[in-house]
């Protein structure tokens, strides 16, 4: 939904922010250089994953479907998701158990440098529990809002989840929206408490918010510390006790959802699949319900936690399979999959990922273009929550404009272009949509419509032939120790916020619930918070104005007559700096002599440079542009 700008109305998107004096590793802080360790633990993950390593195909026919059980973990980010995974791994034999186990999840260099997820990952453990031979389907999801479609998208695949809570912080914003993503999925929820062998851990305490927040018994809560390992062969007996296994039938035909999918440079589209119905194997004709194009399987398989191929997938299990598809067009998530001539209705799929930050991207150099829209599209199939528009700039040429779920994934992309496409971009500053409602008949008829969407500041039409403009409002949860309650209060004042609700979860922590306008905190917002400064100032523009002619003023190089650069909102200028002239020297030759002469050579120069400027056009460095919108993005 969508507010008149100036004025909060809720929008059907709930984002949600981190607690305001909750530690946490800087999200949006810039890239650091890998450091030793990382670059370690880069060269130990791998060996792991080498493809060198990969075993010999396993037989999965002896896992019946009452032995399978499919599950997530999600949590807040840091309380330990990608942690527990590792124990988990250990614990059932998958890796060995080593120091140097951090995080193996996490395989992306992005997420190993950040210390976050951001990309769910499966793995597939076997696991021997009262005499029975188990297969789990484990999905290790990221925690940060931005990547909660990734959340979203894996619990598809499951009939339940271990909600993991830190023991010292208690539920949080991400716990909140995470737990609801599967109580509206209706999956088995396990709550886990993790970090109890912290010394501030007060699992007491957290078992409490769960019981009145999630309306879950306190009893039915695991005390972990995953970083230990304490308690946490209980966790996976919970699994096997709690989370029942898929409702799936072997002997329908085929029936698979594309849950997720990558691209291999040789290989092609390697999707990850849940098979629902049926049974899939080698040399299979399949079809896509999307595409109706057919394809032979190649190989199927599962993750262990690398590729491992197996004979065949069966109903009720997760894994991999690689069909030949090499168009990027071609591979679809959320897309059924179906034997040839046997067709079955498709799953529903996904409702579309809604961007809500939108930047311009170009090619440092044109001529780089095909390599980067290659790469480009290579990357959205793996990450689909992208949306990518062709565009063009008169200053940086062709590109696109790319709209993500937030910054840090804005960042997150970016950063992976870098890494795994080697493509060096320019990122253009962020903004959000905007809706304006047409007046003026002429731009009706144009548009073909009478409410039009905004992507772009420069298709920002004129306020002359424009009823109103309207804004995107999102709902906001923050939890907050009490005793910041009335600064975090003042800040979402100050950000045009509309307070919804309030509730003590805790003695001392509360939970606000308000309307932003998602202008007012896309950027900066998160900073703010943390600081808690209350010398925000409303009206930006005049700064951001300023700091943008500043930027221009160093990077134009100078003409013969002076050139003023203005920033300007609709027709109002609002800042300008001016770019001096070269000045020749005119007098140079008049040795001594006569004033009025030199008083007539300075008129004349100052007639011309009039002139000129009234004239002249300047050719604007590509390089400068580069320059102002890299700072602004570094802003
Ligand atoms: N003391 C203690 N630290 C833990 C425990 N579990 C995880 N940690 C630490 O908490 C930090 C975050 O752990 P992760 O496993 O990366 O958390 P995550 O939830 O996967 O993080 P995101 O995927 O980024 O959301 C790391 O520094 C871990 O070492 C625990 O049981 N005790």
């Amino acid at each position: 939904m969508w507010t008149p700008v100036g004025r909060g109305r809720w929008h059907g998107r709930a984002l949600t922010v981190w607690a305001a004096a909750a530690a946490h590793r800087g999200l949006l802080k810039p890239r650091p250089t890998p450091t030793r360790e990382a670059a370690a633990k880069s060269r130990t993950l791998d060996r792991l994953y080498s493809s060198a390593d990969r075993k010999e195909k396993i037989d999965l026919s002896r896992f019946s479907v009452e032995n399978i059980r499919n599950f997530s973990i999600i949590a807040h980010v840091d309380h330990g998701k990608s942690t527990l995974a590792d124990r988990l791994l250990e614990l059932t034999g998958t890796i060995d158990k080593t120091k140097n186990n951090k995080q193996v999840l996490d395989k992306l260099q992005v997420e190993r440098e950040r210390g976050i997820t951001v990309k769910a990952q499966t793995a597939s453990l076997f696991y021997n529990c009262e005499g029975k031979q188990y297969l789990l389907n484990l999905i290790d999801t990221p925690g940060h809002v931005d990547f909660s479609y990734e959340v979203s998208r894996s619990l598809s695949a499951c009939q339940g989840v271990l909600l993991v809570v830190d023991a010292n912080e208690g539920i949080q914003a991400q716990t909140v929206a995470n737990f609801f993503l599967a109580f509206e999925a209706q999956l088995s929820i396990i709550p886990v408490i993790n970090k109890v062998d912290l010394k501030n851990a007060d699992p007491e305490r957290v078992e409490k918010q769960i019981e009145k927040v999630f309306d879950i018994p306190s009893d039915e809560c695991i005390k972990i510390s995953a970083k230990l390992g304490t308690n946490v062969e209980r966790v996976l007996q919970a699994v096997i006790k709690r989370i029942p296994p898929p409702k799936v039938h072997r002997k329908n035909p085929l029936k698979a959802l594309v849950f997720d999918s990558t691209f291999d440079q040789y290989r092609g589209v390697i999707a990850n699949v849940a098979l629902f119905d049926g049974v899939v194997s080698k040399g299979d004709k399949i079809v896509s319900a999307h595409t109706k194009k057919t394809y032979e399987v190649n190989e199927v398989g599962v993750l262990n936690p690398n590729e491992q191929p197996t004979h065949k997938l069966y109903a009720g299990q997760v894994g991999y399979l690689i069909a030949g598809m090499k168009d990027v067009t071609e591979a679809q998530i959320g897309d059924t999959l179906y034997l040839h001539k046997q067709p079955v209705e498709p799953l529903p799929g996904f409702k579309s990922a809604k961007p809500m930050v939108f930047a311009g991207m170009y090619p440092i150099d044109q001529s780089e273009y095909n390599n980067l829209k290659s790469a480009v599209e290579k990357l959205t199939i793996n990450d689909s929550s992208v949306t990518v528009h062709r565009d063009s700039s008169l200053a940086l040429g062709a590109g696109w404009r790319l709209g993500f779920l937030g910054l840090l994934h804005m960042e997150v992309f970016n950063q992976r272009l870098e890494q795994e496409y080697n493509a060096s971009v320019i990122l253009t500053t962020p903004t959000v949509p905007y809706k304006a409602v047409l007046s003026s008949a002429k731009l009706i008829k144009e548009y073909r419509e009478k409410e039009i969407t905004i992507i772009n500041p420069a298709q920002f039409p004129d306020k002359s032939k424009v009823t109103e403009y309207l804004e995107p409002v999102v709902l906001g949860t923050i939890i907050t120790p009490d005793e910041y309650t009335g600064k975090v209060m003042m800040l979402c004042q100050a950000r045009r916020a509309v307070q919804k609700n309030m509730m003590y979860i805790d003695q001392n922590r509360v939970m606000l619930k308000y309307l932003f306008p998602l202008n007012e905190i896309v950027v900066d917002f998160y900073d703010s918070l943390k600081s808690l400064s209350s010398g925000y100032a409303r009206d930006k523009a005049h700064s951001v104005g300023k700091a943008v002619c500043e930027r221009l003023k160093e990077s134009l190089p100078r003409q013969l007559f002076e050139i003023a650069v203005q920033a300007a909102v609709g027709s109002k200028i609002i800042a300008r700096e001016t770019v001096k002239a070269y000045r020749k020297n005119v007098l140079a030759k008049c040795y001594g002599g006569d004033i009025t002469r030199k008083m007539k050579l300075l008129k004349r120069q100052a007639e011309g440079k009039k002139k000129l400027r009234k004239i002249g056009n300047i050719e604007v460095p590509k390089d400068a542009f580069i320059k102002v919108l890299r700072t602004q993005c570094d802003k």
